[in-house]
């Protein structure tokens, strides 16, 4: 069995700006200790324009926190107004970008085909794609949320060969948790995240799956972290409010202790 190091990500959302960042990243810095970082890997997703002065912040003073863009676009360079190319973030140096989210699937339009597209984005420019999926509310009251996620995994995966999806991380998303304060059940997590490493056994292979982290994602605080993190197919969490405190933010890496 394959000991796969949790991934803390927090997702800033459309907040923070550019000096608000680089004020948390060091709050998030003087908090975290070495022990910190060697059993949990800790990760920031800041909106584009914050990413040049996180990356100055990490690499002046050597922090080993990680960081990476909460989009990319599935076109290299060109006439893409508003978009913001995988050469750009490589050159940024991000270790992350989300792909999928549920508010770009929402509110931007992004289909399974967009995603997927922005997945082999990420891949051909040395970025790892966190890809995002989970079901609506409708889809859970009608007990469908494992097929529609699982659709939503081999749609943003499609092509991508193995020896990339092997360092993929996948976030599931119940859409009905986000910003809700209405958290899923551990066990709820756990059945679509253990379904998810399935279906890569199935899709790939039984050792590639057991190496993908799989994030859960939905009004995660330090209160309920422990229960979902001691789920066996959940390696850490992709968190949105409790992200933007930074004291909380810090409970949340240290899960161990709550
Ligand atoms: O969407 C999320 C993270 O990507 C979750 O947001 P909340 O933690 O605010 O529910």
């Amino acid at each position: 069995m394959t000991t796969r190091t949790p991934l803390m990500a927090g997702n800033w959302k459309m907040n923070l700006n550019h000096l608000e960042a680089i004020a948390h990243v060091q709050k998030l810095a003087f908090a975290l200790a070495d022990k910190d970082y060697d059993a949990v890997e800790v990760a920031v997703l800041p909106p584009f324009v914050d990413l040049r002065s996180v990356q100055t912040l990490v690499d002046g003073d050597k922090l080993k926190i990680k960081y990476g863009a909460q989009d990319i676009s599935a076109h290299d360079s060109g006439a893409y107004t508003g978009e913001i190319s995988g050469p750009m973030l490589s050159k940024l140096k991000c270790t992350y970008v989300a792909v999928g989210h549920s508010e770009r699937r929402q509110y931007h339009g992004e289909t399974d085909e967009i995603c997927n597209a922005k997945v082999k984005a990420a891949y051909r420019h040395g970025i790892t794609p966190i890809l995002c999926v989970g079901e609506g509310l409708d889809v859970r009251k009608a007990g469908r949320q494992v097929a529609h996620t699982l659709s939503q995994l081999d749609g943003g995966l499609e092509g991508v060969p193995a020896e990339q999806v092997e360092s993929v991380v996948i976030a599931y998303e119940p859409v009905w948790a986000i910003g809700t304060g209405e958290v899923a059940t551990p066990d709820d997590a756990q059945e679509v995240c253990g379904a998810i490493r399935g279906r890569l056994a199935e899709l790939y292979s039984q050792e590639l799956a057991d190496k993908v982290r799989i994030q859960y994602g939905g009004s995660v605080k330090s209160g309920n972290i422990a229960a979902i993190m001691a789920q066996p197919d959940v390696d850490g969490a992709l968190i949105g409010g409790a992200a933007l405190d930074a004291e909380e933010f810090v409970k949340i890496v240290r899960f161990r202790d709550q």
